[in-house]
């Protein structure tokens, strides 16, 4: 490895909720560092996937999907995705090509466009996997005459894992000349803890419905290596009202049963231990709007 040539640093995945820009940090990293499911605003807060190989080091950040909303929590995942865009080297703007250049995508795309910020633009449209391929040259083309200053239009499928390559050469030569900020071995600056929490959450977004997963937050409250090597996890799911309660916990705590064995299987995998995880419900009204509660959860504006 030659010191001078080594290319390091961070580039901010942006983008409306839903495009795939967690489904593309994982990829490339190779572990689930964020959760994904098929509901948008999954993520709420900056994370951070570490990307290593011989001559370069690239730090991903995940960030919450830029939309409207009108609870606290949506205004500050809004703000920490901003906060993420100013503070990268590169920025990689997401769409989603399976769907039409709607009004709130083209707003996002004009407002990186306008230059306000320096940093060089990346635009990646993914889901290719889902469209065909004549449908992809007139949105390329809309896209050089919506943001003419931009580095590279990338057409990619993150699920798929197609031209991720060539996404991550594009990344690597925007970014400076300098030696790694993280050990090689680093993939994310998540603890055990906040993956045991997210890993419970995705389960209460993929088996919940309406707008209960939006309403639900998860409290890891203790977590403990075992000197057998297992790991005990107690988690507290908190609930935005009394009648969410029932619903989470299903008859006889079949949904709870389920949601559990859900999460401890996928973090026994990316942990690699055995795992006894508890889960509780609580009832705390309208945790989302309370400023104290958000940044206890790791989820103030940053
Ligand atoms: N067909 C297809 N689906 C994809 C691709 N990438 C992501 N998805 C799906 O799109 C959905 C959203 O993916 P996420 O990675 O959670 O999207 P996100 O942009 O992080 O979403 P937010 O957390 O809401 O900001 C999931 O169901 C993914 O499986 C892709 O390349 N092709």
């Amino acid at each position: 490895m030659s010191e001078t040539t080594f290319h390091c640093g961070t580039v901010a995945l942006l983008g409306r909720p839903n495009v795939g820009k967690s489904t593309l940090m994982n990829h490339v990293i190779g572990a689930k560092v964020a959760i994904v499911t098929p509901k948008p605003q999954t993520t709420r807060h900056r994370i951070l996937g570490i990307y290593s190989d011989d001559d370069r080091q690239i730090v991903f950040v995940d960030t919450p999907g830029i939309h409207k909303g009108d609870k606290q929590l949506n205004r500050n995942m809004v703000r920490v995705a901003y906060a993420a865009a100013e503070e990268a080297d590169v920025l990689a703007i997401m769409q989603d090509v399976t769907q039409p250049l709607d009004s709130a995508t083209r707003a996002l795309i004009e407002r990186f466009a306008d230059g306000r910020l320096k940093q060089p633009r990346i635009h990646v449209l993914n889901k290719v996997d889902a469209v065909n391929k004549e449908a992809l040259l007139p949105r390329l083309a809309q896209m050089q005459q919506l943001d003419p200053g931009a580095s590279a239009f990338i057409p990619v499928s993150a699920r798929k894992g197609v031209q991720l390559h060539m996404l991550l050469d594009e990344i690597a030569r925007l970014l400076p000349e300098q030696p790694p900020m993280y050990e090689p071995d680093w993939f994310t600056d998540q603890s055990q803890r906040q993956l045991a929490a997210e890993y419970v959450r995705e389960q209460v977004f993929l088996g919940m419905q309406q707008e209960i997963p939006f309403q639900t937050a998860v409290e890891v409250e203790r977590f403990d290596e075992c000197a057998d090597g297992t790991v005990e996890i107690d988690a507290v799911i908190l609930v935005g009202s009394e009648r969410h309660k029932p619903m989470l916990i299903g008859k006889g705590g079949f949904r709870m049963k389920e949601i559990g064995t859900r999460a401890r299987l996928g973090l026994e995998k990316l942990l690699d231990c055995r795992i006894h995880l508890n889960l509780w419900v609580k009832v705390d009204p309208d945790w989302f709007n309370h400023p104290g509660k958000l940044a206890d959860l790791g989820l103030g504006a940053e």
